[in-house]
Formats: structure tokens, C-alpha cells, sequence
């Protein structure tokens, strides 16, 4: 199959509800073919980010763009572009909410243009959904479920899934992620991915996109991001002159021990000859060392 997918471009992005800035000259470029992990604390901006991407909600400033078109009220950008957003039992005044799972289904069916009936059936049955029960009476994994489905089964080009896993037990996770990395493989489709649950869902995000209240922290291919990022600790005077001239975040004293995350810069290489203990880091640690309370 011809592949026609292009980039989408976000441009100085910023939104702003009436004085709250909410994001904050967004700047980046999703690239066809790749799984993007989204990450950020609550109220990051994450859901915000997802919606103007996917022109749910217009930018207060800046521009998204696909395939160099203005994704806004354009019908043949937005064709390739879903946002399955997370659903909820109490969407007042949507309408949604008293629909049932078939009829919200139908509604995506007549929306994306690729539609996958197939797709959606097999995973319907997968997660043993009764397709006659009302979005009001499910459950929040259930909901999770139908919204899955409607991102996979859209099969458009750009795919963004806001937590899709929440509430969703182990197993269906596991089906989730194994669901996700067969798509991918097969189609070369993007998607990216809100998440809380980062160390599961790390070994599929080729790249990670962190957001830290309304900016973006960084934007970097994870493996080249984790090679990169070590903690140091030790002897608290020690630790401070190995970790001399590095990138530092999260210092955490206890009593004359020290650690401290650092993140190498091209070139740099790791403190040599110190009496101090280097270690790779998580991803999850990362982020709560980029992210976390006290930095
Ligand atoms: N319609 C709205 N009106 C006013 N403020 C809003 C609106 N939608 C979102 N916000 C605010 O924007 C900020 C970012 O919210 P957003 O939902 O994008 O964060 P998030 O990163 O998705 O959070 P979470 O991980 O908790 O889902 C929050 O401070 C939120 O209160």
C-alpha cells in the first residue's frame, strides 16, 4: 500500500483559558511512522495538547499543520487524524453518554473514512463487550475499551490515545500494548500515547514527548534519552564534585549521602576515578527526577 502519510506539525502552540496559560509555545514535529509516549504530570496540559493536535479545540496562538495543510475545519487533514478521547459516564449534554456501545461505534464508523469493521469486531470480542449496553453503565475499563477501539479501528494515519489503559486490568493491558505494537508494525501508522503508566508502556515509545506545566521539557528518542541519563550517589562532597559540570536535577540528601540525577550532553562522557555509584535510570524515575515535587 502506498504510504501517504506525512508529518504534523505544531507551531508555537499556546492556549490560554481566559489567564491561565494552559500550554506554552509548543514547538514540534510528529513524524509519520512512530509511537510517541506523551508524559506529564496531572494537569500538565496532556488531554489540552491531544484535542488542538486533533482540532477538537482551537490554539489560542499558533498552528498545527498536516502534510503542511492547516488542520482546522479541514476535512481532508482530519481525515488522518483520530483523537479517541477518553469517555466518561457522566458527559453531560453530549449525548453521548446515553448512547449505546453499537451506536458509538456506528458514529466512529461514519466519521474515520478507513474504518475498520473487522478490526473493531475482533476486539469487541477480545474484551467481551456487550455492544447493547449504554456508555452511562459501563464500567471505567469498558470505557477504556470502547475508546481503544475506536483509535485502532480507525486506522487513521495520526492516532492519539489518552490514557487508554486506565482502569483496565493486567491482561487487557498486555492485549492493549501486543494489539498496538501489531498495528504499528503492519501499518506504520503514529500514534501517541498519554500515559501515567510509563514504565510498562517505556519499551514501546520509540519517542518521548515530556510536558511540565504547559512546556515542553523534552522531546527525544527514548533509548538515546535513557542512555544518557544515570544517577549518582555516595558520599554527598563526593557525589558534588562527580557531578560537577553535568546537567542536575533532583538532588535528594540524606544525612551525609547524596544522590542526584544527571543527564550527559552530546560528547560528555560519565565522571571517572570518584568514589560514587552510577546507575542507568528508569524512565519512570526520570520523569519524577525531571517532573517530581521537589525539583
Ligand atoms: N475547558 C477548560 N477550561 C478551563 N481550564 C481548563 C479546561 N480544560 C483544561 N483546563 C486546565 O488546563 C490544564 C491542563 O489540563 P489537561 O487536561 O490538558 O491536563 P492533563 O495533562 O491531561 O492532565 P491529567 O493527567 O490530569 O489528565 C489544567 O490546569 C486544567 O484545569
Amino acid at each position: 500500500m502506498e504510504n501517504k502519510m506525512e508529518a504534523i506539525i505544531c507551531s508555537n502552540v499556546n492556549k490560554s483559558y481566559g489567564k491561565k496559560e494552559v500550554l506554552k509555545n509548543i514547538d514540534f514535529t510528529l513524524e509519520k511512522g512512530k509511537i510517541y509516549g506523551l508524559i506529564g504530570r496531572n494537569g500538565a496540559g496532556k488531554t489540552t495538547l491531544l484535542s488542538i493536535l486533533s482540532a477538537q479545540n482551537p490554539a489560542t496562538e499558533g498552528n498545527v499543520t498536516w502534510n503542511g495543510e492547516k488542520i482546522w475545519e479541514n476535512r481532508k487533514a482530519l481525515d488522518h487524524i483520530c483523537f479517541s478521547r477518553e469517555l466518561s459516564t457522566n458527559l453531560y449534554g453530549s449525548g453521548v453518554s446515553s448512547l449505546k456501545v453499537k451506536e458509538y461505534l456506528k458514529n466512529a464508523s461514519y466519521y474515520y473514512p478507513n474504518w475498520d469493521q473487522k478490526m473493531a469486531d475482533e476486539l469487541i470480542e477480545k474484551f467481551e463487550l456487550n455492544t447493547k449496553q449504554r456508555i452511562n453503565k459501563m464500567s471505567k475499563g469498558m470505557l477504556s475499551m470502547v475508546t481503544i477501539i475506536v483509535a485502532l479501528a480507525s486506522k487513521a494515519d495520526f492516532t492519539f490515545l489518552d490514557e487508554p489503559v486506565a482502569g483496565l486490568d493486567v491482561v487487557m493491558r498486555e492485549y492493549f500494548y501486543h494489539k498496538l505494537m501489531e498495528e504499528y508494525t503492519e501499518t506504520g501508522r503514529t500514534f501517541v500515547i498519554s500515559t501515567h503508566i510509563i514504565e510498562e508502556a517505556a519499551d514501546l515509545m520509540e519517542e518521548v514527548i515530556m510536558i511540565k506545566d504547559g512546556s515542553l521539557l523534552l522531546k527525544e528518542n527514548t533509548q538515546d534519552l535513557l542512555e544518557r541519563s544515570y544517577h549518582v550517589s555516595g558520599l554527598a562532597e563526593v557525589v558534588d564534585q562527580a557531578a560537577e559540570g553535568y546537567e542536575k536535577h533532583h538532588e535528594e540528601k540524606m544525612g551525609r549521602s547524596k544522590s542526584v540525577t544527571i543527564l550527559l550532553k552530546e560528547g560528555q562522557e560519565l565522571p571517572k576515578g570518584y568514589d560514587v555509584t552510577i546507575q542507568p535510570i528508569s524512565l519512570e524515575k526520570l520523569f519524577v527526577s525531571l517532573c517530581g515535587l521537589d525539583d
